[in-house]
């Protein structure tokens, strides 16, 4: 078996395409329009789906929120400084919502950041674990 993807709803997709693009430097991996069921498909990552798990971005056209609830945790991407990142993710406009440094209870070197949506995107510091 193989981790293929992490699928999120977003409002806004362009929106969206720009922050994991231009904030977290991922990649537009490929993208898919369903007009019958009215909603867009965008796959972005690090790299191609053969080898990398991704996110598959999920933009339904009359939907442009949504409630996120209190049981979905985050994402996780390694990082080599998670206080660096948290520096490049600010200067690119992007929003940290747990600055760098030790987990509670623990050691790992995490910090926390918001997508557009208000899904939250972990750091955890390579090396740390
Ligand atoms: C190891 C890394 O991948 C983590 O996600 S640990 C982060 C840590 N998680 C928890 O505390 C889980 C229990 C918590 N009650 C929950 O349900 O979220 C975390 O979020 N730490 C917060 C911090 O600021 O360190
Ligand atoms: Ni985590």
């Amino acid at each position: 078996m193989q981790f293929l993807h992490t699928m999120l709803r977003v409002g806004n997709l362009e929106r969206s395409l720009a922050f994991y693009q231009e904030v977290l430097g991922m990649r537009l991996l490929r993208r898919q329009d369903y007009p019958e069921g009215r909603f867009t498909l965008a796959f972005v990552g690090y790299g191609d789906e053969t080898d990398h798990t991704v996110l598959e971005l999920t933009h339904n056209w009359d939907t442009d929120s949504y409630e996120l609830g209190n049981a979905f945790g985050h994402i996780a991407i390694g990082v080599e400084d998670a206080y660096q990142a948290c520096e490049a993710v600010r200067a690119k406009g992007g929003k940290v919502v747990r600055e760098a440094g030790p987990m509670k209870h623990g050691t790992t070197v995490i910090a926390f950041v918001e997508d557009p949506d208000g899904y939250k995107i972990e750091f955890i510091q390579k090396g740390s674990l």
